[in-house]
């Protein structure tokens, strides 16, 4: 799928997760479903306006899409979303849940409903698929009543399928968080966030961490990234309260020009 400037390219097929939230957040307008690597390609050499991906679930951590966009050597977070995801198990319609033979679903959607499936499905084959969207497809387009998918009840409708069991993730704890990444940082509000990348030897782990603490400011999550380049070396996601052009914040990464800031964003949770 190729897309033109002004568009909000997102992790597709219809029917995903990733579709879902952009359609709460921008609405119909704009959107275009695009694979992983295309979207990531397409942010890279600017031919959409907006990118939209899962970043981290809080059953699962950091999802395939973190790593591929902590890579980018330009990229600017303008937002975040959080949202609570509530699966259902999708099939053609006239299947029966006792007529499943597989099961299709994103890797992480497996784990979010893994305890579900282990208890109701346990002998059913789990296929991944590159999206929930994708898995939708598939189901859609297959011979047999024998094949499921599972991702947001909204595919059933997209897809003309139907919804044969609904609520089976674990939660209500399950969250997933997208960033929305586009060009320039939004103006500060009276509460933001900041996402800033380090990679430091592992030896100045505290004096990194120190330095946070004596400019005044507030950590609110740090996640280790794999640095690529050895085992005594690691790349931190850190996430702190404030926007880049507050005074503290400002003052601590003149002092530490190794701090990358990623983007600056009002923050939803
Ligand atoms: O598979 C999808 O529909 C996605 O958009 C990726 C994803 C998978 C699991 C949880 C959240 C997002």
């Amino acid at each position: 799928m190729t897309a033109t400037a002004g568009q909000i390219g997102y992790l597709g097929p219809a029917g995903s997760w990733t579709h879902h939230a952009c359609l709460e957040l921008f609405g119909p307008s704009d959107l275009v479903p695009m694979s992983q690597d295309e979207l990531i390609a397409a942010y890279r050499s600017d031919t959409i306006d907006l990118a939209c991906l899962p970043i981290m679930t809080s059953l699962v951590g950091a999802t395939p899409f973190l790593d591929p966009v902590l890579d980018l050597a330009n990229v600017r977070i303008v937002a975040e979303y959080p949202k609570m995801l509530g699966y259902s198990l999708l099939a053609r319609h006239g299947t029966r849940l006792e007529d499943v033979k597989e099961v299709l679903g994103h890797p992480v959607a497996f784990e979010e409903v893994k305890h579900w499936l282990d208890c109701r499905l346990p002998q059913v084959r789990r296929t991944a698929t590159a999206s929930s969207g994708a898995a939708a497809q598939t189901v859609v387009n297959s011979e047999a009543l024998v094949k499921a998918s599972i991702g947001p009840k909204f595919g059933a409708a997209i897809y003309g399928l139907a919804s044969i069991v609904d609520g089976i993730e674990e939660g209500p704890h399950n969250v997933t968080r997208w960033w929305v990444l586009g060009r320039d940082s939004p103006s500060p509000t009276e509460n933001d966030k900041t996402s800033l990348l380090a990679t430091v030897r592992d030896a100045d782990l505290a004096s990194l961490l120190a330095s946070f603490a004596g400019a005044g400011v507030q950590i609110l999550t740090i996640y280790e990234r794999p640095a690529k380049t050895g085992l005594d070396r690691h790349r931190y996601l850190i996430e702190v309260a404030g926007h880049e052009m507050m005074n503290s914040l400002a003052g601590l990464l003149c002092k530490r020009p190794d701090i990358r800031v990623l983007g600056s964003y009002p923050r939803r949770y």
